[in-house]
């Protein structure tokens, strides 16, 4: 019973049966685990092997503490290795003769767990992986294999059965099934039975419909499967058999195909215009913009910029002038035109003619190409307060060069009137501060007059809100008269600091929109040097309240760590890292999984720079950089590229999460991603 014993009865009582019913047996005492010693004299003996039971059976039953090394690797070795060497053996007989059968002995120990058995469970719930995978192996060659797990009297089960039943649950009961699933007009395979007392049953895996937890917004999350758990453990609606592991895979691949853009935002009342947990789990779109010396000098002129001024402005507005350059605060252009592309926030349905430009804060990571450059900008929700009567949020906006190379970022604070009370928070997170004037006289002051028709050129700049030039739409806004753009008296103010202070350019600047400016007023910008920094305002003189209070810059950039003309060579090595990753992961026994010929299609200045085709048809699974034709295209486009390269998207995520544009067979594209996970 334990393994330890040498008795041959049982095994000559079977063959002296087998003789007398007018068979012919022969009786082998080795130890299964020496395959050798068991199927040698077989072959010899008989000279083909058309059946194998892998039956063989002890017990070292013990509460799970107690089970010692030698109590598990004796169980392993009689259950699980034996039955797989010997079937290893078994197997290569069996095919070359186009015929076998291959029974592993289970149980329901192992099925659905018994206590004081953890060994000998997990070996019997090994074979059923090992007869689903050798029933796969052998269909084509007629060699099958089925488990069985028995309820019937052994010499380890006598003292479990109540003594009136021994006789309903001997061998005579569970053999016939077997020996029907040996025969060879049985096809069945992959099969797992219970079986004893004359009854036998068919097991199968069956799965709830399950729940997807995830949206393409963001990542998931341990409260978002919380949230779903229920869902996901509920076998009272729709449960499905899953057979094989294609089955299984297409479950989730169709749950990704139909994972939804937003989440359903927990905490958040889904018929509210505002909806915190929603808009702030948002993950933009990347929104792709190349400017040229025209939008710079656009821009410049939309902030006041002349050639008429004393401090000699014509760098701001002359592409041949030898310092020509933008004004920091031009990167604000890239963020609204993201803001006009990417529309409505999910989560922050708000009044347009509510709102009101509250703060601006732009960091410059490093400085603008002056004579034009491709920017990719991504937004998302910081802040998200609530003011009682009104709404204040933040957004940040990034925007990266064509080398994934952070250009600049953009902070808005957004104040909505009137739209607050909607029980959110006053806490603010991730709003950079302004800071106040000191009480003393200012270093310096520079005053200037806004000309009358300044926003109609302003708003050229990427902002044509109609607040600003349309006096009805202003009225309903309640004001008189439409009043300038923030980011145009903010654009003045940077001009008049950094001819200021021309030595060193502005890479940080903040402010806060205290009052309206209406075209013509004369705007008063007072500095104060504070350390590395200088703190400023902006009056107006006209009405002599402040139009921007706390601002500040901060000077000067950290040295890049790339060296000029980095970018070329840095696109090439990324380009082929991307490759040699693929060439890695691919391999030939990925072509049993995943049957297709896949292009990659590397795209530079919206031309096709590089290509290459991940073959898995031809049987070896082979990656090369040939050109020729697939089952499905995967893009990569400039911008993909460039936020690859950033960091900001994982390269295999991205060609197969439904990122990258794809021309062909989409569930095809979405198996190889699988494979190479
Ligand atoms: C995705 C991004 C999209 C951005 C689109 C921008 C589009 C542009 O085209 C729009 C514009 O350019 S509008 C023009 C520029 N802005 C302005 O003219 C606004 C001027 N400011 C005001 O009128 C008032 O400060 C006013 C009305 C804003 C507030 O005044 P009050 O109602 O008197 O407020 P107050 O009682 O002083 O304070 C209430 C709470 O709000 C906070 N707060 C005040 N001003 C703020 C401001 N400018 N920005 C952010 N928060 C501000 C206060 O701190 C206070 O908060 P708390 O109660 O927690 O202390």
């Amino acid at each position: 019973m334990h393994g330890e014993g040498a008795s041959s009865v049982a095994a000559d009582e079977v063959v002296a049966q087998i003789k007398a019913a007018g068979g012919n047996a022969m009786a082998n005492y080795a130890n299964v685990c020496n395959t050798d010693d068991v199927l040698g004299p077989v072959m010899e003996e008989y000279g083909k092997l058309d059946i194998l039971i892998n039956n063989a059976g002890i017990l070292r039953d013990r509460s799970f503490l107690r089970i010692s090394d030698d109590d598990w690797q004796a169980i392993m070795d009689v259950h699980l290795t034996a039955s797989f060497k010997l079937s290893q053996k078994a197997f290569e007989v069996m095919k070359a003769q186009k015929y076998g059968r291959i029974i592993n002995t289970s149980s329901s120990s192992g099925i659905y767990g018994n206590f004081g058995q953890a060994n000998y469970a997990a070996a019997k719930m090994g074979l059923v992986g090992l007869t689903n995978t050798l029933a796969i192996e052998g269909r084509k060659n007629n060699v099958l294999c089925n488990a069985v797990a028995p309820q019937a009297l052994s010499r380890m089960t006598e003292n479990i059965f109540p003594a009136d039943l021994h006789e309903m649950l001997g061998p005579q009961f569970v053999a016939p099934l077997t020996l029907y699933l040996c025969h060879e007009d049985c096809n069945e395979t992959g099969g797992v039975f219970e079986t004893g007392g004359g009854y036998s049953s068919k097991l199968r895996f069956q799965s709830t419909k399950g729940a997807l937890f995830a949206t393409k917004a963001s990542y998931p999350t341990v409260e978002d499967v919380a949230a779903k758990f229920d869902e996901i453990c509920n076998f009272d609606d729709e449960p499905e058999a899953v057979e094989s592991i294609h089955e299984a895979t297409m479950r989730i691949m169709n749950a990704i195909s139909e994972m939804p853009d937003a989440p359903e935002a927990a905490g958040d009342d889904p018929d509210a215009d505002i909806q915190p947990n929603k808009a702030k789990a948002w993950k933009s779109d990347i929104v792709n913009w190349e400017y040229t010396h025209k939008d710079v000098i656009l821009y410049n002129l939309g902030v006041g910029a002349s050639p008429m001024k004393d401090n000699c402005e014509l760098r701001f507005i002359y592409e041949n002038h030898d310092e020509f350059q933008p004004l920091p605060s031009f990167a604000i252009v890239p963020a609204f035109k993201a803001i006009a592309e990417l529309g409505e926030t999910p989560g922050l349905k708000v009044n347009l003619a509510n709102i009101l430009h509250g703060e601006q804060y732009i960091k410059l990571h490093k400085p603008f190409d002056a004579d034009g450059a491709k920017l990719s900008t991504t937004a998302k929700v910081g802040d998200i307060l609530d003011k009682g009567k009104h709404l204040v949020y933040s957004t940040d906006y990034e925007s990266r060069d064509e080398d994934g190379e952070l250009v600049c970022t953009n902070q808005f604070v957004t104040f909505v009137r009137n739209q607050g009370g909607f029980g959110g928070t006053n806490q603010q997170e991730t709003i950079v501060e302004p800071i106040d004037a000191p009480d003393r006289e200012p270093d310096h002051t520079f005053e200037e007059s806004v000309p009358l028709g300044q926003a109609a050129l302003y708003r050229l700049s990427g902002d044509p809100n109609p607040l600003h030039l349309d006096p009805d739409f202003a009225q309903m806004a309640g004001f008189k008269v439409p009043i300038l753009h923030g980011m145009c008296t903010y654009g003045y103010a940077v001009r008049h600091i950094q001819n200021q202070y021309p030595e060193t350019p502005i890479s940080a600047i903040k402010g806060r929109f205290s009052s309206p400016v209406l075209p013509g007023d004369t705007l008063v910008t007072k500095m104060w040097k504070d350390g590395e920094k200088v703190l400023f305002e902006v009056w107006n003189k006209e009405s002599n309240v402040k139009a921007i209070s706390g601002g500040f810059v901060e000077f000067g950039f950290e040295e890049s760590e790339k060296s000029s003309g980095s970018s070329e060579s840095s696109r090439a090595l990324l380009t082929d890292k991307l490759f040699a990753e693929m060439s890695d992961k691919v391999d030939a026994s990925s072509v049993n999984k995943v049957k297709g010929i896949f292009k990659f299609e590397i795209m530079e200045d919206g031309k096709l720079a590089k290509s290459w085709v991940v073959d898995l048809k031809n049987g070896e699974g082979s990656v090369s950089e040939s050109d020729g034709k697939a089952d499905c295209t995967i893009i990569v486009s400039d911008s993909d590229f460039a936020a690859i390269a950033a960091g900001e998207l994982d390269a295999q995520k991205a060609f197969f999460g439904g990122q990258m544009k794809i021309k062909g067979n989409v569930m095809l594209s979405q198996k190889l991603g699988t494979l190479l996970k």
